[in-house]
């Protein structure tokens, strides 16, 4: 069998070197000649997988190890009798981690407290749903937002426009789709950004063209009271530099992009390529994890339970880090001859060349038992190891 990836996929070798002969090429540079023997196609996000990739290519079976599916044209696959399977699940840990990186942020800067501010989360699946649940162990109003759900007769759920009247932060979660009556391409329009809440926080961490970037970059000449967060863009890898120069905080689609939901994606697609197959699961990421990347926080006696819930979570991740990465990247690409080919090779090389970061539960915190039960709770809601 010949298996053809995305080289950004971790361990690869470990779980499918088995199946047969493994190419590895860079996801956005994949040509159908180089599947022209390939029976296995493993991607991330970054590749369009469509009758134009495959037809004429032997290829049976594609899986993208990533919770995102809008670079799979899966209609076309499902009338060609091609097997897909995605990720579900498998980064949205690392994505609640930067939504609360964000809040800590933006709190930080606004001399606001997060905890008392009211939160939007639109699209409520994988993602979402975990965003809600450590929001609301934490103390933190939520308001949510799912009309699929809605529909489906689940209760509590509100509107979008009731959303924003009353949210003050907004945190985007919906998978993009460009038809239907709930399509999310351009969600956010003129319209709705106006109808942000004064002082409100935007936080995108979905896909980039859910807003319209052009109608978010004049809305926010003229409303400065607004915090916006970006993590994807409409037209990534290239980024407008004008645009990202009035968000508070700018990163390259590193949202979810902790070590441990990457390896997740990649154990998800081999579960799923083995039951493909019928065969029984030989690996287990449980075995082929690295051991890099643990750490341990020592708190003192008693800590302020707000001040040690933030030096927790900054310590597995700080989204001032990717912000202050990007915004040198696209310093340097506007001084380039081609400055939007600069961009493009920025923001993968950004990417390409993540620093190491585990989730919360590889962090574990030394507490004494003087420490509050509110720290206690809030430390496990927000998923840290104690001891
Ligand atoms: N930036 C990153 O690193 C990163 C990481 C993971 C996922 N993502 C993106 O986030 C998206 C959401 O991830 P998920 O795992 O929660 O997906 P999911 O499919 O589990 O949940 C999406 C939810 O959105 C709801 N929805 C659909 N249309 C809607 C609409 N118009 N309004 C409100 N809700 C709507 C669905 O009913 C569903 O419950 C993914 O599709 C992916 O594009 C980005
Ligand atoms: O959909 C997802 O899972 C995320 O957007 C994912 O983090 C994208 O990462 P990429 O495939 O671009 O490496």
């Amino acid at each position: 069998m010949h298996i053809v990836a995305d080289d950004n996929i971790p361990l690869l070798n470990a779980f499918f070197s088995g199946h047969g002969r493994l190419s590895v090429f860079p996801g956005r540079q994949l040509k159908a000649v180089d599947l022209m023997d390939a029976d296995v196609l493993l991607v991330r996000s970054v590749t369009w997988v469509d009758e134009a990739l495959l037809s004429g290519t032997p290829v049976r079976f594609v899986g993208t190890c990533t919770i995102g599916t809008d670079h799979l044209d899966l209609a076309w696959l499902a009338s060609a009798g091609i097997q897909v399977a995605s990720a579900p699940g498998c980064n949205a840990r690392g994505v609640v981690e930067y939504v609360l990186s964000c809040l800590l942020t933006l709190a930080e800067r606004t001399g606001q407290r997060w905890q008392e501010r009211v939160v939007g989360i639109v699209g409520v699946g994988q993602v979402g749903s975990r965003l809600a649940a450590t929001l609301a162990a934490l103390g933190v109003s939520t308001l949510l937002c799912d009309p699929l759900r809605a529909e489906a007769g689940e209760p509590g759920f509100v509107g979008l426009e009731e959303l924003l009247a009353r949210a003050d932060v907004v945190s985007c979660h919906v998978p993009l789709s460009a038809s239907g009556a709930h399509a999310t391409r351009h969600l956010f329009g003129e319209q709705r950004l106006q109808s942000l809440r004064q002082g409100a926080w935007l936080i995108n961490s979905s896909r980039g063209p859910v807003i319209d970037a052009g109608a978010l970059e004049h809305v926010l000449s003229q409303r400065n009271d607004l915090q916006v967060a970006l993590d994807v863009w409409e037209e990534e890898p290239l980024v407008s530099s004008s645009l990202a120069a009035r968000c508070a905080l700018a990163t390259p689609h590193v949202a979810g992009y902790s070590l441990d939901g990457k390896l997740r994606g990649t154990e998800q697609i081999y579960q799923a390529f083995c039951d493909y197959l019928g065969e029984p699961f030989q690996h287990q990421l449980a075995n082929l994890a690295p051991l890099t990347g643990q750490a341990r926080l020592e708190l003192a006696a008693s800590p302020p339970a707000d001040w040690a819930l933030q030096k927790a979570l900054r310590c597995v991740y700080d989204v001032r880090d990717d912000d202050a990465r990007m915004r040198q990247m696209l310093q340097q690409a506007q001084t380039a001859p081609d400055s939007a080919a600069a961009c493009r090779t920025g923001f993968d090389r950004l990417r390409k060349n993540y620093p190491l970061r585990r989730e919360a539960p590889l962090l574990s915190i030394g507490l004494s038992s003087a420490a509050s039960a509110d720290l206690k709770t809030w430390l496990q809601a927000a998923g840290f190891s104690l001891d």
